[in-house]
């Protein structure tokens, strides 16, 4: 088992109160497994990631533990944290590419890295090498700055370095949004190859575009206002999805083949409920179809069928 997390919850402080971003979520990522996760803006995915490696410091555990490989992180803890982070488990944050230190060379960067977490850059500059050649850029990247490198260049130098020592989990968010679209192809190429060649055991890729998730991930963990609505092999969630939300979401997708303006797209009628002060039980009632009255308690996330999961009284009652 790769990661297993318990009912975790984590907030915002702010003037108005607590903001309830993630709220009681548990779920289980297995060794080898792409687990996308997916949802609306706003929904909790970006703090679900944080909150697995480097809490901000607006952010508070409020409950729940993680485990990776059966020994627990402590999120909130940041000197437990330090230790796993990047050799047990790495993030590749949103906007890394533009965050990348422009006055230094990508080769020193990586030293420096390397130097922070014990390791000599000489004995691990061979397999950076190989891992940069495979995923098609010239080692001669490690003489350059990172303005002098295309947005797909740059992400797939992101993500050679957070695999480097070889982490347990990997987490993406968002790793191919500024992309066009063939850099995206060939970065979630690489995510996967990268997965096959177990640098990294186990990702988590996090990302508000569906059909990235449909070339990348093995399940897709859908997310609404801070609670997990479904979780299921992604080809369950995209042809058989169960919540109400999850098929909202997919049906709101352009299908291959529809030429515009023959089929309207649906959307998703309302807003999700502000995670200031979130309604009790099933966030998503105000705007499903199939809510009634027993929508007011909270629906567990309960097992339908082996690796499917959902959170609806509709369904599993
Ligand atoms: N620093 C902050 N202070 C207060 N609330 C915050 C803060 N950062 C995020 N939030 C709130 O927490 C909730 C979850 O935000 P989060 O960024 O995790 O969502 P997301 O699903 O990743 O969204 P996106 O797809 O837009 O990145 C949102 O309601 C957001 O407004």
């Amino acid at each position: 088992m790769s990661l297993k997390v318990e009912d975790l919850k984590v907030y915002y402080a702010s003037l108005r109160g607590d903001v309830k971003a993630l709220d009681g979520v548990s779920f289980e990522v297995a060794d080898g497994e792409i687990m996308g996760v997916a949802g609306e803006s706003g929904c909790g995915k970006t703090t679900l990631g944080k909150a697995l490696i480097r809490l901000d410091s607006r952010q508070r555990h409020v409950g729940g533990k993680v485990f990776l490989d059966d020994v627990e992180m402590k999120p909130g803890d940041e000197s437990s944290m330090r230790k796993r982070r990047y050799q047990d488990v790495s993030l590749i944050p949103q906007y890394a590419m533009s965050a990348m230190n422009p006055t230094r060379k990508i080769g020193k960067m990586i030293a420096d890295l390397v130097k922070a977490h014990g390791r000599r850059y000489t004995e691990i500059r061979p397999e950076l090498e190989r891992r940069l050649e495979l995923v098609g850029l010239d080692v001669e990247v490690l003489e350059r700055y990172p303005i002098e490198l295309s947005g797909g260049m740059k992400q797939r130098v992101v993500l050679v370095i957070s695999t480097l020592l070889n982490p347990s989990l990997l987490i993406g968010d968002e790793v191919t949004s500024a992309l066009d679209v063939t850099s995206q192809k060939a970065v979630a190429r690489a995510l996967v190859e990268f997965r096959d060649a177990g640098f990294v055991t186990s990702m988590i890729v996090i990302t508000h575009d569906i059909s990235v998730l449909f070339q990348v991930a093995d399940t897709i963990m859908v997310m609404y206002a801070g609670h997990l609505a479904e979780k299921a092999p992604a080809k369950t969630i995209i042809n058989e999805p169960l919540h109400p939300y999850t098929k909202m979401l997919i049906g709101a997708l352009p299908k291959v083949g529809d030429r515009y303006g023959e089929q309207e797209l649906q959307g998703i009628e309302g807003r999700p409920p502000s995670l200031l002060n979130p309604p009790e039980g099933c966030r998503f009632r105000d705007r499903c179809p199939l809510a009634h009255d027993r929508c007011v308690e909270r629906p567990p996330f309960v097992e339908v069928a082996p690796g499917h999961q959902v959170a609806c009284w509709a369904v599993t009652a």
